[in-house]
């Protein structure tokens, strides 16, 4: 399905926030891993969410959903001897199953998405977990690949976090369950830190105990630990609301998202301070984040790792900037469900954006007058693109049409519904 994006002057309405995709992956694995029955109030309806759940149903967890909870019965550390898993595009649940695969004596995780999580580098956790003395069969560090495990090692264990911080997380998610502590070092720079804080806030949630160094590089682990089965409650997701939230400060607008916490510690909770230091007129209070875009907005530089999965919005509101914005120590977005810098600039440039890359950073000369539009978009199976090229659409001068559009639903299957809801013009075409 394809999307038309239609210019749209004004937005105005009240939305909730959907729900964090980052919590809802890592309360499905956390009560997957305890023994007991938990429950997940509000979790995220999408490919994602729909991933994790498959997953642990393969290994033996039992699932059950209303509209609004979903209740599982874990295996604790013993899943079920699963032969094959399907993570579809989700690349977290793919990097925190692998470390639970382990516990397996053979796992086979199948390539659903060649041409975007199939392409993505999973080699630094391959190499931590065969320092555990797992093997694993894969094609060049990607999908498809085969895990055989069972017994696997603590002890001293390293990673890098150059890549990806899920690497990490993945380990500290199996590491309490085996006989032997642990200690984890991380090597080189750690990617996506912040992520790593909401990764430590869940283990803690679920009773389990691990030291850290402050700047999160160092890990001691006690082995032999046991999950706690918990009621559990997911807050707003920022990444999905960013896009929104860029929307309203492109246009004219007069809108409110809630359930964005002050406190949450998703890294893209920044997005808010970003668009504040960019002069977008908006409040930040009790959940409540309140924007009335005048569609005037000031050029800034930012640190995008502080708030990874925001940068595409970012870069898309700063498109309509007055001066140049540069978004730098952003390499690692060349990793994930496209190159979002190579592949976004260019389907960017497409709709008359000034950009420029290099290695890890995004250059935006704002056109604060418009970009053309009236174009086709290749959305490269990524949700985050098709989000960003959207905002752009709607200040853009002639509509423009978002192939393959229905990707959006890999963290957020009502973006278009909510924007609808707000005012925009958007309408999906066959
Ligand atoms: O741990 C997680 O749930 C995630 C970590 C981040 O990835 P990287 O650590 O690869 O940057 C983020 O982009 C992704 O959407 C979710
Ligand atoms: C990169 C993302 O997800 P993942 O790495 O989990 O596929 C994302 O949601 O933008």
């Amino acid at each position: 399905m394809d999307m038309i994006v239609t210019p749209t002057g004004r937005l105005e309405g009240e939305i909730q926030a959907l729900s964090s995709k980052n919590y809802t992956t890592r309360y499905l694995l956390v009560a997957a891993l305890a023994e007991g029955t938990s429950t997940i109030l509000h979790p995220a309806h999408s490919e994602d969410g729909e991933a994790m759940r498959r997953c642990i149903r393969d290994l033996g967890a039992i699932v059950e959903e209303d509209d609004e909870k979903i209740v599982i019965t874990g295996f604790g550390r013993n899943p079920h001897p699963a032969k094959e898993l399907n993570v579809g595009n989700a690349g977290a649940v793919l990097r925190f199953i692998m470390s639970i695969a382990a516990l397996l004596p053979e796992v086979h995780f199948v390539n659903a998405y060649p041409q975007s999580l199939g392409k993505r580098p999973h080699d630094d956790l391959i190499t931590a977990l065969e320092s555990m003395g797992v093997q694993i069969e894969h094609q060049q560090g990607r999908l498809p690949m085969t895990i055989r495990g069972g017994n696997p090692r603590g002890g001293k264990i390293q990673v890098s976090g150059n890549v990806s911080s899920q690497f990490l997380s993945s380990l500290l998610f199996l590491t309490p369950l085996l006989d032997e502590d642990s200690e984890i070092e991380v090597l080189h720079d750690l990617k996506s830190k912040v992520v790593v804080g909401q990764t430590l806030e869940v283990l803690a949630q679920a009773g389990i105990v691990i030291e850290a160094s402050d700047d999160l590089m160092h890990y001691r682990i006690p082995g032999k630990q046991r999950y706690k089965a918990q009621t559990y409650s997911v807050q707003g997701d920022y990444p999905g609301s960013a896009a929104i939230l860029a929307a309203a400060s492109v246009t004219q607008s007069d809108v409110i998202v809630h359930r964005l916490l002050e406190t949450s510690k998703q890294g893209e909770r920044a997005v808010v301070d970003v668009l504040k230091a960019m002069e977008v007129p908006l409040t930040h209070e009790n959940g409540i984040v309140h924007v009335k875009g005048n569609g005037k907005l000031v050029a800034g530089e930012f640190d995008g790792d502080e708030f990874t999965d925001g940068v595409l919005a970012m870069v898309a509101a700063s498109v309509f900037a007055e001066g140049t914005s540069r978004f730098y120590n952003v390499e690692n977005l060349r990793y994930k469900e496209c190159d979002r810098i190579t592949d976004y600039l260019a389907e960017l440039r497409k709709a008359g954006a000034r950009v420029e890359e290099k290695q890890d950073e995004i250059i935006v000369h704002g056109r604060p007058e418009g970009v053309e539009g009236g174009v086709e978009i290749d959305a490269h199976f990524d949700h985050r693109v098709i989000m960003a090229l959207t905002i752009v659409g709607l200040r853009s001068k002639q509509p423009i049409r978002i192939k393959d559009a229905h990707h959006v639903a890999k963290s957020y299957p009502h973006y278009f519904d909510h924007l609808k809801a707000l005012g925009a013009q958007v309408e999906w075409v066959s």
